[in-house]
């Protein structure tokens, strides 16, 4: 159907606020109508359910970096809130647009909102036009042999590696045709996405720049400094070794494509090893996005039924403590701490504390998640629930829940001065390396030269870790008794 050049363009931004790579944003302005760049707040009762407080945070700020881009073009960006086809309909009634352009979004909820939204525009003869871009391949381009989807992470990769490179990514458009009679827009403000009383978010500032210039940055900082040596010094959380893109990622800030690329042709400066597994990392979001896209109940059940008679404790206390960071393990109360100071956590550390939730206090993966979904900057519906399946053994190609971190063992080796924990854990400062994954190993004399009461300026260990295993290998072993 012919479409009027001079009616506007729709173009929905979700989770893609970047201009670069954008292939809704490119394929808007190559149309040569006028756009009118959208976002819209959805009601978490839509189904996309509530935005976490870390990542509400995260969006106040990339919203208005998005806005200041939009502006060097001499637009702004459109501010709505509501159920998002009433949105659109009312915004094409008021504008005249024939058309809505988006970037597909793979998380179940996206996805069927999307898919009814598409068919109702169409059937008002609006266009309706999605786009890729948040993965570097769709969720059904690498299948098995058998046309079936992968279960298993390392064929998964081979077929990725060995497979067609990404697209190029596409750079943002110098020039934007814009709408010159915008929408009136809400404010930012009014959607209340920042913490208030109290403002437990003051010190992501000092390490986030939310926006896509932010992750231009990051990811320009760390090629340049740390992608040499990261195969090794990834799993060192003292260590400035990864590229923290993970929040940028989450929003789209910046799009896989974009980070791959930018990976290429760097074989003489840095090693080959170094360049594919940090390519790697990337395959893992690819497929726990594959996984999620094809076995959508992976975000709240067990993938693997077995472990749905997993007789959990759930106690509220221990769960309390290790929220608060308050566990008496160095290392799991850092990692927690971490994430209360600055949203984010090091993926070893996730790691530890999960297998210390799940197997040391016996709590619900779920709970985890949840926790994870509502403090990090970071919160990735795909990544969260693989990665928490696959420490609790419940995911496809999990770890075994046999194998039970010790976290004492886990610090010691990870971070062995014990920099990470002195960082996050400061009460623990004044201790040698010798004890600070075991203070409570420490003698009296020690702690008291490190100004340490255990039981009072720091926890006693809430639970003995070798007795937890036994505990956790027999429930386990319960379950497979009873399957
Ligand atoms: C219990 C648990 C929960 C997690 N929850 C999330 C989450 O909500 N959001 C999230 O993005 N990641 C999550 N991860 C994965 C991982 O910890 C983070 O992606 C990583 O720490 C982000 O730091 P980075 O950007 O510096 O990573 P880098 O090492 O620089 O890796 C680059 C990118 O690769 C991807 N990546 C790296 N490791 C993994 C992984 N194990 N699984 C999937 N993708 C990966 C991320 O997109 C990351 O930004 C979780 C891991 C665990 C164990």
């Amino acid at each position: 159907m012919a479409k009027d050049a001079a009616k506007p363009v729709i173009l929905w931004f979700r989770k893609d606020l970047r201009l670069d790579d954008n292939q809704a944003l490119t394929a808007a302005h190559r149309s040569g109508r006028p756009i009118i760049p959208l976002y819209i707040g959805e009601p978490a009762a839509a189904g996309t359910g509530p935005l976490g407080a870390a990542q509400a945070w995260w969006l106040h700020h990339s919203l208005e970096a998005l806005n200041r881009s939009l502006q060097k073009r001499h637009g702004r960006l459109v501010l709505a809130s509501g159920e998002a086809l009433e949105v659109l309909r009312a915004f094409i009634k008021e504008s005249g647009a024939e058309a809505v352009f988006w970037n597909r979004r793979y998380d179940p909820a996206g996805i069927s909102i999307d898919a009814r939204i598409k068919h109702e525009l169409e059937k008002q003869a609006i266009e309706a036009r999605s786009f890729g871009g948040q993965l570097l391949h769709e969720p059904s381009r690498l299948m098995t042999g058998n046309g079936t989807p992968y279960r298993v992470y390392t064929p998964f990769w081979r077929a990725l590696e060995g497979g067609d490179e990404p697209e190029p990514p596409l750079e943002a458009p110098a020039e934007l045709r814009l709408t010159s009679q915008l929408p009136t827009s809400e404010t930012l403000e009014s959607w209340k996405l920042l913490p208030t009383k109290p403002d437990w978010a003051g010190d992501f500032v000092d390490l986030w720049t939310p926006g896509e210039e932010g992750a231009q940055q990051r990811l320009h900082a760390f090629v340049e400094d740390a992608l040499e040596g990261y195969k090794e010094n990834r799993d060192y959380p003292a260590r400035p070794a990864t590229s923290m893109l993970s929040p940028h990622l989450a929003l789209g800030e910046i799009s896989p494509a974009r980070i791959w690329d930018a990976t290429r042709g760097l074989s003489q400066r840095v090693p080959a090893a170094d360049i594919v597994h940090f390519r790697k990392e990337i395959a893992w979001r690819e497929f726990s996005y594959h996984l999620l896209f094809h076995f959508p109940r992976l975000a709240s059940a067990n993938w693997n039924d077995r472990f749905d008679g997993l007789e959990w404790c759930n106690d509220s206390d221990d769960f309390e403590a290790w929220r608060r960071g308050m566990t008496g393990y160095p290392i799991v109360d850092a990692g927690m701490r971490q994430l209360w100071r600055h949203g984010w956590m090091h993926n070893r550390v996730r790691m530890i504390v999960a297998s210390f939730l799940i197997k040391d206090l016996m709590i619900d993966w779920r709970r985890g998640e949840a926790w994870f979904r509502d403090t990090l900057v970071d919160a990735d519906p795909a990544n969260n629930a693989a990665s928490w399946q696959w420490v609790a053994g419940s995911g496809a190609d999990a770890s075994p829940f046999f194998r039970i971190f010790n976290p004492v063992l886990q610090g010691e080796k990870f971070d062995p001065n014990g920099d990470y924990v002195k960082t996050y854990v400061p009460e623990l400062r004044e201790l040698g390396a010798k004890y600070i994954h075991r203070p409570f190993e420490a003698p009296k004399s020690m702690l008291d030269e490190a100004g340490i009461t255990l039981g009072q300026t720091y926890p006693r260990p809430i639970v003995d870790h070798a007795s937890a295993r036994n505990r956790a290998l027999a429930a386990y072993s319960a379950t497979r008794d009873a399957a």
